[in-house]
């Protein structure tokens, strides 16, 4: 049994923004969490949808930067937003901001230091949601979405996991971290240098082997400084297109790779997410 405790409470759009701390079995140390209630959570069941963070972030990035609230209390949605790795003294870190706490990758790791805490592919799919739906009036709905490292978490996991998840969706993600710096970098700290350990972390190799089809949507600002380097979403509309997984990807002009961007089209997610979970 988890005890879960509220470090913070705010009212917030008719709902509550709240700041959950618990321990995590999984991750073997103490992990934060926002939740957000909307006002319908009072009355009955409502789905669940679950935000993953990119690099650097905590659980505060999202419900302070995103706006997301108005729309989750609009549709009736509880939004989850975890933090992006294991943290504590104890926890191995590095001092580069793409490797170790606030950069988990949503991976199980199998490398020394790293395998004894960075296990946030089973936390996010399977510790978290328990933590959550046992003390929040769930409909047993669940949708996943991220940003960039998040948005690759949110693609591998839904692609690895349909069962669990009635749609994703990301915001410039990371789509195959097999082929760029950031997750190169990653996957060979967290997995060890063999190239095929690394396909099970990889949406676009994921995308090949799926037998299931979730609503998949992508949102991409062509001016993202990321865009290039570490994101190339036309790996991923290849992929899909190869393998007959419809994709819904968007691009917009102008747009970077900040949260001004992910506030612009929050709002369309949440309702997109919230018509799939119904
Ligand atoms: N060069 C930056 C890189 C950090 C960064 O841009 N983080 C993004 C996610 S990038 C991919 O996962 C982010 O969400 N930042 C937090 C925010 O509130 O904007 C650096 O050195 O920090």
């Amino acid at each position: 049994m988890t005890t879960t405790s509220v470090l913070s409470r705010q009212r917030c759009f008719d709902g509550w923004q709240e700041v959950r701390e618990h321990r995590s079995a999984v991750l073997d140390c103490t992990m934060r969490f926002g939740v957000y209630l909307p006002p319908q959570a009072s009355e009955r069941p409502c789905p669940v949808l679950y935000w993953l963070s990119g690099l650097t972030c905590t659980e505060q990035n999202f419900i302070t930067k995103a706006g997301a609230q108005r729309y989750a209390a609009e549709h009736g949605v509880i939004l989850v937003a975890p933090d992006t790795s294991p943290r504590g003294a104890a926890v191995p870190d590095d001092p580069a901001y793409d490797l170790g706490q606030g950069a988990g990758f949503y991976v199980n790791a199998t490398q020394a230091p790293w395998s004894s805490h960075y296990c946030m592919f089973d936390y996010i799919v399977d510790e978290l949601p328990q933590v959550v739906e046992s003390s929040v009036s769930s409909s047993g709905r669940r949708g996943i979405f991220g940003h960039s490292m998040g948005g690759h978490g949110a693609l591998v996991i839904a692609l690895r996991r349909p069962d669990r998840y009635a749609s994703v969706s990301a915001f410039s993600p990371i789509v195959a971290p097999s082929e760029v710096p950031w997750g190169q970098k990653a996957l060979t700290a967290y997995l060890g240098a063999d190239r095929v350990a690394w396909r099970a972390w990889d949406a676009c190799e994921q995308v090949r082997l799926a037998t299931a089809r979730l609503p998949l949507r992508v949102d991409q600002g062509d001016a993202d400084e990321f865009l290039q380097t570490q994101l190339q979403p036309e790996r991923l509309e290849a992929a899909c297109r190869a393998a007959g997984y419809p994709l819904d990807l968007r691009r917009h002009a102008g747009y970077d790779h900040s949260y001004y961007f992910i506030a612009s089209f929050i709002g369309e997610h949440i309702a997109w997410h919230a018509a799939a979970m119904s």
